[in-house]
């Protein structure tokens, strides 16, 4: 085999932005580009060549019109398992083996995890704010949960623990009631003991043994067996995220969290090596997007050194090394302000700064989902372990949207409440809003009023108001457990 060169792209000769994205954009959520495997699947599936839309359409509309005989027929075609309206869901029993026969230290491991995610995601838990105008009225913007979530474990390519804590912890923080976990019916998915056990110890009553885009319709739409949930979230595959699009709207969703993307910033003091185990790490994921920009331009030999040596004792070697070949590059900047300029407009899902000064280059970062600051955080660290959630938007979506976070799991609505004072203070701006409008209906629900408490129907503003409204901001006190959340 040939020794690994990443493919380079010099700024000052190439529009690299553009480049970059064409490579990412091969697997984005658009869904023209197929591989050959998906092509045959789709042609002896539906009996004709379908795009990516085209098929996840027909599966939502089959979903949304037949139920669970469409969920059911989906799985056996994608999946080759037959399942019934018995054994879709993972029996309660089923779960509970799965933990008791878990290695401990894993377990172990599993509940330090949920403690940092746990204790990361209840801090950042958004609470009610109050404007009270004493005497006048009251304001208030009021936070709850969403009652029924859907979470969409991937399984197809490998099994991902780790998923489920970064899409479970985050809900239960916020204090989301049901929670229903999706996964492929495969020995990396539903089947999967450690998946089954994480499940169990998160408190996960409902597993589904289904993946895919009939998955996503099943917990949109309702089948028989599955109550409808209220959001879907989760990263996936091309087919899940396609889906997800489309039953936005009924239902909310997170963001478009595809395949894995990294761009590490280097220069002369960044160690090659390290650099190399970053690109490695993400690029295992297969397929993804490796980008290593530097102004210093001997170091794109030394990390392809790296690389190779490297590939050599991984398990997923043919894997990564194919995704380091085919998407990976090595980005050629002249100046720092290239380097900010370049990583804005990618907008990755992760951006690792191992520069003399990571911290001052990451003020200028604009557009990232996860960045990761100095020699001594590698990605892993967030992707396993730290606390913020590691399903982080991908394909450029970070430019106009974040990683998921328990506040993506509440609702806000707003309280409004006057009093007789207060009604009268603010009643000739809302008539004379509303005639200009010529919707004197909404005027006459006001003077009615007026009429009763025996104001004038257009008070003459005083020229100092009774009360001079001071707004005070309270907060409502951070919970110090979810399951202790008084939720009104
Ligand atoms: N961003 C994140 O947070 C994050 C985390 C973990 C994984 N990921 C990414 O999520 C992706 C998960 O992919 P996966 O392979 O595990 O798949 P998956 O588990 O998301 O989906 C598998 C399902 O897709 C359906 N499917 C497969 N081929 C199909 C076809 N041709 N037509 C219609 N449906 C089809 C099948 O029903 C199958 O069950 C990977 O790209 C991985 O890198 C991202
Ligand atoms: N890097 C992935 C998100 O892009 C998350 C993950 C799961 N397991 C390991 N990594
Ligand atoms: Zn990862």
């Amino acid at each position: 085999m040939p020794p690994l060169k990443m493919r380079r792209i010099d700024c000052s000769t190439s529009n690299a932005v553009a480049q970059l994205k064409a490579l990412r954009d091969q697997f984005s959520s658009d869904g023209d580009v197929v591989s050959a495997r998906d092509r045959k699947l789709t042609q002896a599936v539906f009996g004709e060549a379908l795009s990516p839309v085209q098929s996840v359409d027909r599966i939502l509309a089959d979903v949304r019109s037949q139920g669970l005989e469409a969920v059911l027929r989906y799985t056996e075609a994608f999946d080759k398992v037959k399942l019934t309206a018995k054994t879709i869901r993972v029996p309660a029993s089923e779960m509970a083996d799965a933990y008791a026969s878990a290695a401990p230290e894993f377990l172990e491991t599993i509940r330090r995890i949920r403690e940092n995610i746990l204790a990361f995601q209840m801090g950042l838990v958004h609470t009610s704010a109050i404007l009270p105008v004493t005497g006048m009225y009251e304001l208030e913007l009021r936070y709850r949960p969403m009652r029924r979530v859907g979470i969409c474990c991937p399984g197809g390519a490998a099994a991902y623990p780790s998923t489920l804590l970064m899409t479970v912890c985050p809900a239960i923080a916020a204090g989301v009631k049901e929670l229903v976990v999706v996964m492929p019916p495969r020995d990396s998915g539903a089947y999967n003991k450690d998946m089954l056990a994480v499940c169990h110890m998160l408190g996960v009553k409902e597993v589904y043994r289904i993946g895919g885009a009939q998955a996503v319709g099943a917990m949109a739409y309702g089948v028989q067996g599955i109550e409808p949930v209220d959001m879907i979230v989760g990263p996936g595959n091309l087919f899940v995220a396609l889906a997800k699009k489309k039953v936005f709207g009924q239902v909310a969703i997170d963001c478009i969290a595809g395949p894995s993307e990294v761009v590490v910033l280097a220069d002369s003091t960044s160690n090659p090596a390290f650099l190399a185990a970053d690109l490695i790490a993400q690029a295992e994921h297969s397929p993804g997007v490796p980008i290593l920009v530097s102004k210093h331009a001997p170091l794109f030999d030394a990390v392809d050194e790296a690389l190779e040596h490297q590939l050599g004792e991984l398990s997923r070697s043919e894997l990564t090394r194919d995704c380091l070949e085919r998407f990976g590059s090595y980005v050629l900047v002249k100046d720092d302000d290239e380097m900010i300029r370049i990583t804005n407009e990618l907008a990755p899902e992760h951006l690792h700064i191992q520069t003399r000064d990571p911290e001052a280059m990451s003020d200028q970062i604009d557009n990232a989902g996860a960045i990761f600051l100095g020699t001594y955080t590698p990605v892993a660290l967030g992707d396993y372990a730290a606390g913020p959630s590691h399903v982080l938007p991908t394909g450029g979506t970070s430019r106009f949207t974040s990683g998921l976070n328990a506040n993506d799991f509440m609702k806000r609505t707003s309280i409004i409440s006057f009093t007789r004072s207060g009604l009268r203070e603010i009643a000739d701006d809302v008539v004379r809003i509303a005639e200009k409008e010529g919707l004197t209906g909404h005027a006459a629900s006001v003077t009615i009023r007026l009429q009763e408490i025996g104001a004038p129907a257009k008070p003459k503003k005083p020229e100092k108001p009774a009360v001079t409204p001071k707004p005070v901001l309270d907060k409502v006190p951070v919970p110090e457990k979810p399951s202790e959340k008084s939720r009104r």
